[in-house]
């Protein structure tokens, strides 16, 4: 598995949370987002081969996939409580920290 192959599922749920209509299907689209984000925490991205997992930027590209998971879960328990419209707005912050870590590390 690589991390090109986890962001496949990135990009195909990423939107689907963005223009939900209900919580079930943020929630739904949320969870594979987590699921590849959670898979792609051990994976190290094509850039940092040469580097490898003992790295300062491993270890950077790792935090920036947990505040990634946690930016997940905070945008879950809005859509929990039924807040459709502030879960939204905290979704947005996915694509924050994507546009950071591309930079370093895509
Ligand atoms: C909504 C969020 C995101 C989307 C839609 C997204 C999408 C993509 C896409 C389409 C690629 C190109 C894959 C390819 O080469 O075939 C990519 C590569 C990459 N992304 Fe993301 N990404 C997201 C979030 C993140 C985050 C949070 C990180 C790191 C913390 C990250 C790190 C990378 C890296 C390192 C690559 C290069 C992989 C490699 O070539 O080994 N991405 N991403």
């Amino acid at each position: 598995d690589t991390v090109a192959k986890e962001m496949v599922y990135f990009k195909d749920n990423i939107g689907p949370v963005l223009k939900a209509d209900n919580a079930e299907t943020m929630q739904k689209h949320l969870s594979e987002l987590k699921a590849a984000a959670q898979r792609s925490l051990e994976l190290v991205p094509g850039s940092l081969a040469k580097k490898g997992k003992e790295s300062a930027e491993f270890k950077d590209y790792q935090q920036g996939m947990q505040q990634f998971i946690a930016v997940i879960d905070e945008t879950s328990a809005l859509a929990a409580k039924g807040e459709l419209e502030q879960a939204k707005e905290k979704a947005k912050a996915l694509l924050t920290i994507r546009n950071d870590y591309h930079k370093k590390y895509k």
